[in-house]
């Protein structure tokens, strides 16, 4: 039977670089994850494109999949919901491909109970005044947005503990060494080995 790819979750409160990370990580040649595109209810940003950063839904149409049972996990968060399609990442995962998810807490929390062997892993910020500099610098959201999102980061913070890393994001590629390495260690604890390397056997 085909070995199952590795599920890894990254978390963190908003604005901590979770986007800036992952896009940084798959710019890796040796990065060999798959990453599943959430479906949301937030208007897009600008330059967001649709099936590329989500997939933009209206509240009736996510409603929708909940009601049909096509989200492994969803959340409303400040105002949105957020969901992740479960065909996609089943269909990766048993494909023997690792799959990297982007989510909040409460969607992090549902996952885990569906995929207690996944990989969960929490991105903090240096501080919170640094935080708040980088959804500020980020100029997408509101004044009053920026202070809910805040409001929902301290609480965020305090659940780092239900996770099985944490690593904080000071410098965006020394962030993204250290989640290598910690994915590399639970492809290894695991029994599997890591693409990269099977990829390197196939060609040499
Ligand atoms: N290590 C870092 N040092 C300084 N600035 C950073 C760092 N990482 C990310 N940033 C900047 O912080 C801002 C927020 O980053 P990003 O949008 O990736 O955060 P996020 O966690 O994905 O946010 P959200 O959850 O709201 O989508 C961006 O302007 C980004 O360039
Ligand atoms: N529970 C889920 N959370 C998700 C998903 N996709 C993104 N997110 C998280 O939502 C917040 C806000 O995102 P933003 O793009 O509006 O800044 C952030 O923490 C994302 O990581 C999802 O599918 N499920």
């Amino acid at each position: 039977m085909k070995e199952k790819g590795l599920l890894i979750v990254l978390s963190g409160p908003s604005g901590v670089g979770k986007g800036t990370v992952r896009k940084a990580i798959f710019s890796h040649e040796d990065t060999n994850f798959e990453y599943s595109i959430s479906m949301t209810t937030r208007k897009p940003r600008e330059g967001e494109v649709d099936g590329v950063d989500y997939f933009f839904k209206s509240r009736d149409e996510f409603e929708a999949l909940i009601k049909q049972d096509k989200l492994l996990e969803y959340a409303e968060y400040v105002g949105n919901y957020y969901g992740t399609p479960i065909d996609y990442v089943k269909e990766t995962l048993n494909s023997g491909k690792d799959v990297f998810l982007e989510i909040e807490v409460q969607g992090a929390k549902q996952v885990r109970e569906k995929f207690p062997e996944g990989l969960f892993i929490f991105l903090a910020p240096p501080s919170l005044m640094e935080l708040q500099s980088r959804i500020v610098t980020r100029g997408t959201e509101s004044d009053e947005l920026i202070n809910n999102r805040m409001k929902e980061a301290r609480k965020e913070i305090e659940m780092m503990n239900l996770y099985d890393y944490v690593v904080e994001n000071d410098q965006v590629e020394a962030a993204c060494d250290r989640i290598k390495a910690i994915v590399l260690a639970e492809h290894c604890k695991t029994s599997r080995i890591a693409p990269r390397y099977k990829k390197m056997l196939e060609v040499e």
